[in-house]
């Protein structure tokens, strides 16, 4: 396993960069491809471990995927032509590929199993199983523990309006995919937003999909179309280098076309509050997905509060937050995100032990975590526990303090930024 070594940085980040495609829109291309008729072309895809898993589950149910160096060809199926797979679907590490897979595998009239790695296999797959369970979807947990693996049956779905107990945008897609293949209407209502990828796309790939404020709703249609689809910057991996930028004295780095999806991108808001200087540039729409070009310069930043309908549009943004926070003037209080302990870890954890092995000053509470801004940190050794987020948050911080860090396991950064050490340490 790898350990990637940094220090303290010296000299500015200055220059351009562009940030690898959105991940939650790739894994979707390859659904939602899949499930349509004729082709789908994808500019852009993420060619990162959890995207790939997605695609290795859509060819073992018969869709064919050519991958080009710059474009992926999703040759469809049709809403009813998936194949039985010969194997187990393996998720890998992917949270958005099990459950999304799910609500699609539970229409078909053949079994399927899921699987992932153990990361996966211990996260909760319950908050799927009740709703299609609700649409008569026959979901059983093989280890009877409310996780993967998950063996999915045939079942005639029925139509729900299901009011969700937590804001998670998998939890509503798996619902809205199942939608697809039950009689009548099917609606998800969350407590706060979730990002609404899943809607965008599925308008545009036809199908009959509805949003009004925190409510979602499908209904059952002949079949969705193929499309191109250009994906945006991932806002979750341009994150850290918007720290970096803002932490490294006299950087001013232009992040190229990021998505800045208003149900993504509450990290903009949180750094611009916290004083970071950040402008857009070149703003654009395609798919109904807004873009622009960050300009992020070095800011002097000061504490703030994050919570409420703010949490899911930055939820696996926290661990770079959480650094940001560490070198800011002031107290960062982040609360309602309960939901960093089902990550591919327990985020409020790993944050914690690696934020003090750095001699920052952090307590972690039940749903969040309280920071004391020390205005600095020193290197250690990161334990990232093979989570990506928690690899890459770190090696961001360690750019910042003084000395040597060792990232443990660093290869994580795959899952979905490969070749973020490189861009990283030759910028
Ligand atoms: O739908 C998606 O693409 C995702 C939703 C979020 O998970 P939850 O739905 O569990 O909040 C997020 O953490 C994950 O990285 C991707
Ligand atoms: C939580 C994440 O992804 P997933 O749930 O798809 O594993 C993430 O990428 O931070």
């Amino acid at each position: 396993m790898k350990t990637t070594q940094i220090s303290k940085r010296t000299s500015p980040l200055r220059g351009e960069i562009t940030i690898p495609g959105d991940k939650s829109i790739s894994h979707r291309s390859i659904m939602f491809g899949a499930l349509a008729k004729g082709t789908t072309e994808i500019t852009n895809f993420l060619k990162g471990a959890d995207c790939l898993s997605t695609i290795d589950c859509f060819r073992k149910l018969g869709v064919q995927v050519e991958e080009s160096s710059d474009t992926i060809l999703v040759h469809g199926k049709g809403l009813h032509g998936l194949l039985p797979p010969s194997d187990i679907l393996d998720t890998g590490n992917s949270g958005t590929t099990t459950r999304l897979i799910s609500g699609i595998l539970a229409g078909q009239n053949f079994t399927s199993i899921l699987s992932g790695d153990d990361s996966l296999n211990s996260r909760p797959m319950g908050r799927i199983m009740e709703p299609l369970r609700m649409m008569s979807a026959h979901i059983t947990s093989i280890r009877d523990n409310n996780c993967a693996p998950l063996r999915i049956e045939p079942g005639q779905l029925c139509g729900i309006h299901y009011h969700s107990k937590v804001a998670s945008a998998q939890v509503k897609s798996a619902i809205l995919l199942a939608g697809l293949y039950a009689e009548g209407k099917t609606s998800v209502t969350e407590p706060v937003l979730s990002r609404n990828h899943t809607e965008l796309m599925l308008k545009s790939f036809g199908a009959r999909i509805e949003s009004s404020g925190t409510t979602a709703s499908v209904s059952p249609c002949e079949e969705l179309y193929g499309q191109k689809i250009i994906v945006p910057g991932d806002i979750s991996s341009a994150a850290y280098f918007i720290a970096a930028g803002l932490l490294v004295p006299g950087s001013e780095l232009l992040i190229q076309n990021v998505g800045i999806n208003p149900t993504r991108a509450g990290i903009l808001k949180v750094c611009r509050d916290m004083g970071g200087d950040i402008t857009y540039l070149n703003e654009k729409t395609a798919g109904g997905e807004p873009t622009a070009d960050l300009l992020v310069r070095y800011s002097h930043l000061r504490g703030t509060v994050i919570e409420g309908s703010l949490i899911p549009t930055l939820i696996d943004e926290i661990p770079i937050i959480a650094v940001l926070a560490a070198f800011a003037e002031g107290t960062t209080i982040i609360r309602d995100a309960a939901e960093l302990k089902v990550k591919e870890t327990n985020r409020i954890d790993t944050v914690t032990e690696n934020l003090r092995a750095m001699g920052g000053s952090i307590t972690p509470t039940e749903d969040g975590m309280i920071i004391e801004g020390t205005g600095a940190l020193h290197g250690s050794v990161i334990n990232s526990h093979l989570d990506h987020r928690i690899a890459m948050a770190f090696a961001i911080a360690a750019l910042a303090s003084e000395g040597e860090t060792q990232i443990l396991d660093s290869q994580c950064v795959d899952v979905s930024y490969p070749g973020f050490f490189h861009i990283l340490l030759k910028k």
